[in-house]
C-alpha cells in the first residue's frame, strides 16, 4: 500500500491571538508551544498555517478568521496585506503607540536589567500618513498580481512600478496609490509608469538581468524642493533624454532631476555617477532655519517633521549651556551635530561613510557653523585615545548607532571617558538595552523617551539619557 504523503504545513484551528511582540508579530500558544504570527491583532481568533517549526517556537500565518479583535480598524490602503510598507494599519494609531511604548519598556527591562526611571509617554507623530520624504520604487516586467487580478490576467499590463513583495527580490507589487509620501509622489510614479508603457521602454527583469527602466527615487523636502532620480540599466541616451524631458515639462515643480546608468547586478549606486539633467544636483531640508543639503547619495531622516521632534528632545536632554564639548557619534550627514552646534562650544562628529562626512562639512559651511569637526571611519577606530587627547574629554556624548547598536569597544571607550551625560538615540530597543546594561556600571539611566518616527509600522525610536554616577 502506498504511504500517504505527509501534509507539509500543519493547520492549527481556533487559536486566540494574545499579545503584540517583537518585529510587529503577535504571540499565540498551542499545546504549550509559542507561535509567532504576522498579519493579526491581539484578540483575533484564527486558523493558522504553520510556516516554520523550531524546537522552542513556531511561526504561522492566518488562513481564516473566526473572530476579529476589538483593536482592529479598517485598513486604508488597497495594498494592505501584500505590500510590506504599512503593516500595522489594521490597528488604530493609539493602539500602535501603546504597543511601541510597551516594546521599549519590555526590552529595556528584560534585556537591560538596570534600574529605570518612570518612562515618558511615547511622542506620537503629528502625521500618520504621507510622512516620508523619500521613497524608492522598482520596475518589473511581470508585476505581482492579486488573486482578483489573476482571474482576469489579460486585462492587466504586467509592467509594474512599485515595492518588493516582502522577502522577494524578484516580485514587485504595482502600486496605485501610496499613503507614505506627499504629493506629487504618486502622480510622478504613475506618469513614469505610463510613459514607460506607452513608449515601449523595457521594464527591468532582475532575474534575467535585462531591460531598461530599473528604479525610481523620489525625495520631497520640507522646503518644497523636489528630487527625482531615475535609474536605468543601459546608456540609451535617446530614451533617457526623452523621459527626462517629459518629466521636466510635466512636473515643473521638480527642482532636481537626475539619472544614473547602472549596469551592475544590484540597484545600489553609491559608486556610480549621477547625472543632473535639470535643476540643481541637490535639494535642502530645513530645521530651525538650518539648511541641510541632500544630494542623490545623502542620508536624511525620512520623517523630517518627527526628526525635528527627535532632535529637539535629544538636545533638551543634552541640557547644553553653551560651553560644552559634544561628541556626536554616528553623525550621518552631521544633522544632529549641526543642529546642536549653536548651543555648545564645539562638536566632534564621527561617521563611517565618507560621503556623509562630506555632506556634514558642507552643512556646517552653508550655515556658517564654525565649531564642528568631522571624521570619517569606523567608530571603534576613530574614537581613540589620540582623538580624545586632541579634542578633550566630552562633556556630552550624543550617540545614534545603527540597528546593531554600539560595538563593545565603543561602549568600553564611553565607560573610560566618563562623560557627564550620554544621550543615546536608538532605532532598536533590544540592542540599546544590551548597551545600557554595559554602561550601567558608570552611568545611571535618568530618562527614557520613546518617539514614533514610523506610524503604521512596528518600528520605534527611543532616547535614553544617561548621567555619570
Ligand atoms: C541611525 S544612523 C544615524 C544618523 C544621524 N545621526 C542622523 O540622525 O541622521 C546611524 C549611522 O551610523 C553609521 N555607522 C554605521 N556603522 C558605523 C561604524 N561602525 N562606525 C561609524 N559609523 C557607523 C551609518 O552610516 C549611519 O549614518
Amino acid at each position: 500500500m502506498r504511504k500517504q504523503k505527509k501534509q507539509k504545513f500543519e493547520i492549527l484551528e481556533n487559536i486566540r491571538i494574545e499579545e503584540m511582540v517583537a518585529e510587529g508579530k503577535c504571540l499565540a500558544r498551542h499545546n504549550n508551544m509559542v507561535i509567532f504570527v504576522s498579519g493579526v491583532a491581539p484578540g483575533d481568533v484564527v486558523d493558522l498555517r504553520v510556516t516554520r517549526k523550531k524546537k522552542s517556537f513556531l511561526e504561522a500565518v492566518p488562513v481564516a478568521f473566526r473572530g476579529y479583535s476589538e483593536l482592529r480598524v479598517q485598513p486604508f490602503c488597497e495594498h494592505f496585506g501584500v505590500c510590506g510598507g504599512c503593516k500595522w494599519q489594521h490597528i488604530g494609531y493609539d493602539t500602535q503607540l501603546y504597543y511601541k511604548q510597551k516594546q521599549v519598556k519590555d526590552n529595556l527591562e528584560r534585556i537591560g536589567k538596570v534600574a529605570m526611571p518612570e518612562f515618558d509617554p511615547i511622542l506620537g507623530s503629528a502625521k500618520t500618513r504621507y510622512y516620508r520624504n523619500k521613497l524608492e520604487f522598482t520596475f518589473s516586467p511581470n508585476g505581482w498580481l492579486t488573486n482578483e487580478q489573476i482571474k482576469s490576467v489579460e486585462e492587466f499590463d504586467r509592467n509594474a512600478l512599485g515595492f518588493h513583495i516582502p522577502g522577494r527580490f524578484d516580485k514587485i507589487l504595482d502600486i496605485q496609490h501610496c499613503y507614505l509620501q506627499p504629493d506629487p509622489s504618486n502622480a510622478i510614479r504613475l506618469e513614469v509608469r505610463k510613459y514607460g508603457r506607452e513608449h515601449g521602454l523595457e521594464f527591468f527583469d532582475v532575474v534575467k538581468q535585462a531591460g531598461f527602466l530599473r528604479n525610481l527615487i523620489i525625495r520631497t523636502a520640507n522646503t518644497g524642493e523636489l528630487m527625482v532620480i531615475l535609474q536605468v540599466f543601459r546608456n540609451d541616451q535617446e530614451d533617457i533624454l526623452g523621459i527626462m524631458e517629459h518629466l521636466k515639462v510635466t512636473f515643473p515643480e521638480i527642482t532636481s532631476l537626475q539619472y544614473v546608468v547602472n549596469p551592475k547586478g544590484n540597484e545600489t549606486y553609491h559608486d556610480l555617477e549621477v547625472v543632473c539633467y535639470h535643476g540643481l544636483p541637490y535639494i535642502h531640508e530645513e530645521m530651525e532655519g538650518i539648511q541641510f543639503r541632500v544630494g542623490p547619495k545623502s542620508f536624511y531622516q525620512t520623517n523630517a517633521e518627527q526628526a525635528y521632534e527627535l532632535y529637539r528632545l535629544a538636545r533638551e536632554l543634552a541640557d547644553l549651556k553653551g560651553d560644552e564639548l559634544v561628541y556626536d557619534l554616528y553623525t550621518g550627514a552631521g544633522t544632529i551635530a549641526n543642529f546642536v552646534a549653536r548651543q555648545c562650544r564645539e562638536v566632534i562628529g564621527i561617521e563611517y561613510v565618507p560621503s556623509a562626512i562630506e555632506d556634514a562639512k558642507i552643512n556646517s559651511q552653508i550655515n556658517n557653523i564654525n565649531n564642528t569637526t568631522f571624521y570619517a571611519g569606523d567608530m571603534k577606530d576613530i574614537l581613540s585615545n589620540e582623538l580624545l587627547e586632541r579634542h578633550g574629554r566630552p562633556d556630552v556624548v550624543i550617540t545614534d548607532p545603527p540597528r546593531a547598536g554600539m560595538h563593545e569597544d565603543v561602549v568600553a571607550k564611553l565607560l573610560e571617558v566618563h562623560a557627564n551625560r550620554i544621550v543615546y538615540v536608538s532605532c532598536n530597543p533590544a540592542t540599546q538595552a544590551r548597551d545600557l546594561e554595559l554602561l550601567s556600571t558608570k552611568y545611571d539611566v535618568a530618562r527614557v523617551q520613546p518617539v514614533d518616527m514610523f506610524p503604521q509600522t512596528h518600528h520605534v525610536e527611543n532616547i535614553v539619557l544617561l548621567i555619570a554616577k
